[in-house]
């Protein structure tokens, strides 16, 4: 199998002369002589271009490639602009699998003798059918009334076949970045590592369900974007329950025109949305393609999106939030040396990196964006720009944000479509402003220490025996003078610190006066400690 696989994949390649993609001068000696091992295969279709040819040999080659196509093809920052958009048009076209069989594995995997036991009016015709799961429509007896839910099933012996291919793909990676002269700067190990991890992810149902119910949690009460209840109790690895939802899919403008979507409204919260989760939750849904949003019929003047498909999402850390927030902010106010120290500070970039030659790097891709009017400019270009750059001053690849950028390509893509004259950063500045602000000052100083008071509240009673040994060793040290000194300072800065501790818990506990007593004491002592260090010093 794995023989007739690799075989069948070195075929296509050569059949849709995918070897002719690689330049003479970067095609070596022992490549050429592989390639002459196998002349009976040509390319059959001289008379496509090379993108066509790449996206014909991925779809021959099934849903595993096609999946990698589309995935590369968000790669903006790796692939030349023309193969990146044919490779978009990549679709999967995969027939349906008997829906008897689904029926099977849903008994199967919740253990029903009838799938009637615990379903109404299960369709054994698809809703839907993807290249991993397909979806059916049901009622679900529920707490004694009947709930409208589709249920997603992945399809039978999937998995092998999936671990076969990505097994491949792997060893063709392998090569390619051993053999190619030019293979390393393309990262393939890496690319294939980031498609693997996404793709086994897609496996797991009940990840796709842990997902959305966070997700759901985290818009509990948002009039922006509404996600499909799961039944928790009726998932599996390869069955999802879930709420059926009866939206407009985003992409169908002219159904929304007529009933009268408010479509500026719609394209701005798309964007609001996505910075919610992106600097609000840290916890972003990551496949934003215009399959997976739907659009309520409800209120269509306050229109609400519906998102299905959580199965990857996206998280970013404190550090990387605020560094994006500033950048976009840096950016738009052409500060490149900000953006510039931003990359180095942030620890993207190596902290040997010459700051002044990275922000003439910087200005020069970037300030040609600004010749477009401010709303004309797209964010997710603009990532891709810089990360570009940056690659060329050794920025390590940083998954997290590649998954950001492509999502906020399909976010610019899907508000510009819905709504053409969007503009982005309007609707994002003030988002972000406020966010950097929220970030630094004394109210960001408070909320951290509110952050860390269950740390200093553990550590608080432990103060008083620190500071009757500090006093110990002071007195039996006495014969020291030096030293004497020294422990006094010790001791009054451990003062200080107890003052300064116990003044927090009061103040963010709303017991003001106090704290201010408190404060004031801690501050007196700290003077005293270091007067004491300064004498011990002399
Ligand atoms: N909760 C739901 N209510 C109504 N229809 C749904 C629901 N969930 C999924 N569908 C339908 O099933 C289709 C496929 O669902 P989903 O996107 O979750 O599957 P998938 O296998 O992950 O597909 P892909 O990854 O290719 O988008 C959707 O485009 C939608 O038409």
């Amino acid at each position: 199998m794995h023989f007739t696989r690799a075989y069948k994949i070195v075929k296509t390649f050569l059949n849709f002369g995918l070897d002719e993609l690689i330049p003479s001068h970067l095609f070596p000696w022992y490549g050429r002589l592989m390639r002459a091992c196998f002349f009976w295969l040509g390319n059959k279709h001289k008379d496509k271009n090379a993108g066509q040819r790449l996206r014909l040999a991925l779809e021959s080659l099934g849903p595993v490639w096609v999946k990698f196509g589309q995935m590369l093809s968000t790669r903006r920052d790796l692939l030349p602009p023309d193969i990146a958009k044919e490779l978009s048009l990549l679709q999967d076209n995969v027939a349906p699998f008997d829906g008897e069989k689904a029926q099977q594995l849903i008994e199967q995997a919740l253990q029903l003798d009838d799938i009637h036991q615990l379903f109404e009016e299960f369709d054994n015709k698809p809703l839907a059918s993807a290249s991993i799961a397909q979806v059916h429509t049901a009622k679900l007896k529920h707490h004694d009334a009947l709930h409208q839910v589709v249920i997603k099933v992945i399809r039978p012996d999937i998995e092998n076949a999936i671990y076969a291919d990505l097994k491949l793909m792997a060893q063709l990676a392998k090569l390619v970045s051993q053999f190619l002269p030019d293979g390393k700067r393309l990262r393939p190990v890496e690319v294939i590592n980031e498609y693997r991890k996404t793709l086994l992810d897609e496996l797991d149902l009940q990840r796709e369900g842990a997902n959305a119910i966070q997700l759901k949690r985290n818009f509990e009460n948002s009039e922006s974007l509404y996600i499909p209840y799961v039944y928790s109790d009726y998932s599996r690895k390869n069955v999802l329950v879930m709420e059926r939802i009866y939206g407009i899919p985003v992409s169908d403008i002219a159904a929304l025109e007529e009933q009268n979507t408010n479509l500026e409204l719609l394209a701005e919260r798309g964007v609001e949305v996505f910075f919610t989760q992106v600097f609000r939750d840290s916890f972003f849904h990551a496949d934003m393609h215009p399959g997976n949003i739907f659009v309520s019929r409800e209120h269509p003047e306050n229109p609400m999106y519906i998102g299905i498909d959580c199965g990857i999402v996206g998280t970013l850390n404190k550090e990387d939030k605020r560094y994006l927030a500033e950048n976009f902010i840096a950016f738009f106010n052409r500060d490149y040396r900000k953006v510039a120290e931003l990359h180095v500070d942030s620890g993207w970039v190596p902290a040997d990196t010459n700051v002044e030659e990275f922000e003439f790097a910087i200005r020069t891709v970037c300030e040609p964006i600004f010749q477009k009017p401010l709303a004309e400019i797209s964010f997710g270009q603009v990532l891709v720009n810089l990360f570009n750059t940056a690659r060329r001053f050794n920025m390590e690849v940083q998954p997290q944000l590649v998954l950001l950028q492509k999502t906020l390509l399909y976010v610019e893509g899907l508000g510009r479509q819905l709504y053409p004259q969007l503009d982005l950063w309007k609707t994002a500045k003030p988002f972000l402003e406020d966010w950097v602000k929220q970030q630094i000052g004394p109210k960001a100083v408070f909320s951290q220490l509110k952050e860390n008071l269950p740390f200093w509240g553990e550590k608080l009673p432990e103060m008083p025996d620190l500071l009757y040994k500090a006093l110990k060793q002071n007195t039996n040290k006495s014969a020291n003078v030096t030293i004497q000194q020294s422990n006094r300072g010790i001791v009054w800065a451990i003062f200080a610190m107890t003052f300064t501790l116990t003044g927090t818990v009061f103040f963010v506990t709303e017991f003001i006066m106090p704290s201010i007593a408190l404060f004031s004491t801690a501050t007196i002592c700290a003077w005293r400690a270091l007067r004491h260090s300064s004498n011990h010093q002399v």
